[in-house]
């Protein structure tokens, strides 16, 4: 049974919440108890007896032929059961790095054999035990050496979510201070491997803000929550603190299931303890409903956030507008983004006031080109910035797509806009204007302020301007930000070559972890006349982490942009100063106005070495 829904909200995605068990033998009578009657969705449970110990069996004469007496048989449950309700627990004993020879050979024998066998059960997942002590050298070489051959099973491996201030000790029983190190050695001695997951031990006290952030940029499946953990309500329930439950909020916002631990150590009030048949409920039964609470009381998610959940952390090729002529679905989203029009249209607005006294509106008309026109929105948002303000305008309106300028057509058709509106199917680079424009307006901007036509489209195009014509944009200024985003790099990664780590991709970002205030990179300006301007520009930027973030690990930059449109109008996407409700976003396109990684993700050697110091 699922968490319920979102916020009264029907999802396709459902959160489920699991249980961790001990070793049983009887397998289904586990599920009765915590599925069944507790209403759990799946078990977190150990593959193998604790007892066992491969040199134990060896000591006691049985020889590898036969079988292992430390499980119970894959036949009590149908391969869809043991798929959908258990997740393989590696025993915890296990130690890889030990000194002890004997327990580290037993261990790796007993690892690769769990592994083994969680495979052979069709499980999805199998949780990896915390490594022990600081080094994991070893313990990392077998998963990694596992992981090559693996199949569809996931590894999940378990790192209490802890970061001291560095003085306490109080971090682990081993004195760790800051787990993400430990999961961050881990993983890069597995390669990144993308069936290599994390599942954090969610403990009474939680590091810094800063410090969780870093884990929303991770692999995180499993969020494991001790009962400990929780606080005690006036009634005797179990509830969590106000961080843990915006903590295990942001949990759910990124698909990380919650997983409940331990034993009951909440003394319900009386009679809580059965249902009203009068059977006894699950000792841990309220803590499930209280998890259900958290996800069900969460807003629902706002209707664009999920038309575009499709999105969320994927690689999209940007466009190229000047190379390839864009497609109707394109323009059409593109034109859903009204935000934008309403920007464009305040602009147009102020400069032909600024242009045009109102003594003399009746008598001058002002000359709009609209370069790069597409199906006409900006020609539309001009000719009501001119009626707004009572001013005459002529608007040429340049396309180069032939299929927009079919479009460009009908529309002006539709419209009656004959006597205003001149459309030229043209190349902006190759048009002959036969007059000089007041005003020149585009939208040629790339996520990153630059990565489409502008700035070099737009220096071609001033020469249609007058000496003191206006530009909308009249400025643009890219911003760049380092963010860990394990799930974008695999991406990358997997189509093992260096032309796609260098790729800018556009991407909805959404688990990544922005681990310091963006900057600001180029600035443009237009119109642009003197003749000492060039475009060539070249940046060195220093990114402090906060002091409590403790390490992190820069997969990548996060692009932006903000641009002037005209004087106080502006539209951007740089995350602390951007346009509200903006989007453009499509089902089935790339486009422009998301975030991209720019650049090569830092995970490789080099790179990372470069972007240490940077840090
Ligand atoms: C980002 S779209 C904007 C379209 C439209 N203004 C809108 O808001 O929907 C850029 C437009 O510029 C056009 N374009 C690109 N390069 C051009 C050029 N050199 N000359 C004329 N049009 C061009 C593209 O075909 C595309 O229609």
């Amino acid at each position: 049974m699922p968490l319920g829904e979102r916020g009264g909200w029907e999802s396709s995605e459902s959160m489920y919440c699991g249980v961790e068990t001990d070793f049983s033998d009887d397998v289904p009578s586990l599920l009765s108890f915590h599925i069944s009657t507790g209403g759990f969705d799946y078990v977190l449970a150990p593959l193998m007896n604790p007892s066992y110990r491969p040199s134990l069996v060896e000591a006691n004469g049985s020889s590898d032929t036969q079988a292992l007496p430390v499980s119970g048989s894959d036949l009590v449950l149908a391969p869809s059961q043991w798929s959908s309700h258990v997740v393989g627990k590696v025993s915890s004993w296990i130690d890889l790095d030990s000194e002890d020879k004997v327990l580290r050979m037993d261990s790796e024998t007993t690892l690769k054999q769990e592994i083994a066998w969680a495979t052979h059960l069709s499980l999805q997942a199998c949780l990896l035990p915390t490594p022990k002590g600081t080094s994991c050298a070893n313990y990392a070489r077998c998963v990694n050496q596992i992981l090559q051959g693996l199949g569809n099973l996931q590894l999940w491996l378990r790192v209490p979510l802890v970061k001291s201030d560095g003085d306490s000790m109080d971090a682990t029983s081993e004195g760790l201070n800051d787990s993400w190190e430990l999961w961050n050695s881990f993983r890069l001695l597995c390669e990144h491997d993308s069936k290599l997951s994390v599942a954090l031990d969610v403990m009474s006290n939680l590091p810094s803000e800063t410090s969780l952030g870093r884990w929303m940029g991770e692999s995180v499946r499993a969020a494991i929550i001790s009962t400990d953990s929780f606080l005690t309500n006036a009634r005797g329930y179990p509830c969590l603190s106000k961080r843990h439950q915006k903590l295990i909020a942001g949990f759910f916002d990124h698909a990380v299931q919650v997983v409940v631990s331990g034993k009951l150590v909440h003394n319900l009030q009386k009679g809580s303890d059965s249902n009203t048949e009068g059977t006894q409920r699950h000792p841990l039964r309220s803590y499930l409903d209280y998890v259900a609470y958290l996800f069900q009381k969460m807003e629902p998610l706002p209707e664009q956030e999920r038309i575009e959940l499709g999105y969320r952390d994927f690689l999209q090729a940007p466009l190229q507008p000047l190379m390839d002529n864009l497609e109707a679905q394109t323009y059409e989203t593109f034109e859903r983004d009204s935000i934008k029009y309403i920007q464009y249209q305040r602009a147009v607005a102020k400069a032909l006031v600024d242009r045009v006294p109102d003594e003399k509106a009746s008598e001058l008309t002002t000359v709009l080109m609209v370069v790069g026109a597409g199906r006409g929105p900006l020609v539309r948002a001009s000719l009501q910035a001119a009626e707004e303000t009572d001013r005459k305008l002529k608007v040429y309106a340049v396309e180069k797509n032939p299929n927009a300028v079919v479009t460009l057509h009908n529309l002006v058709k539709m419209e009656g806009w004959e006597d205003m509106v001149t459309i030229i199917s043209c190349d902006m680079r190759f048009w002959t204007a036969p007059e000089k424009a007041d005003i020149l307006v585009s939208e040629l901007l790339g996520s990153f302020g630059d990565n489409e036509l502008s700035p070099e489209c737009l220096d071609g195009a001033q020469r249609f301007l007058k000496p003191d014509g206006i530009s909308i944009p009249s400025s643009y200024t890219s911003f760049i930000q380092p963010v860990t985003a394990s799930k974008l790099y695999n991406d990358v990664k997997a189509h093992k070559d260096l032309a796609h780590f260098e790729t800018p991709y556009v991407v909805k970002l959404h688990s990544v972890a922005r681990l310091a205030p963006s900057q600001p990179v180029f600035t443009f300006a237009h119109p642009n006349f003197s003749t000492k301007a060039n475009n060539q520009r070249y940046k060195k930027l220093r990114f402090n982490l906060p002091s409590d973030a403790g390490s992190a690990l820069v997969h990548g930059f996060a692009g932006y942009f903000d641009s002037v449109l005209y004087k106080d109008v502006h539209l951007g996407i740089e995350p602390t100063t951007e346009t509200p409700n903006m989007f453009s976003c499509s089902i089935s396109d790339a486009q422009h106005q998301w975030p991209f990684l720019l650049g090569r993700p830092l995970g490789s050697e080099d790179t990372e070495t470069s972007l240490g110091l940077m840090m």
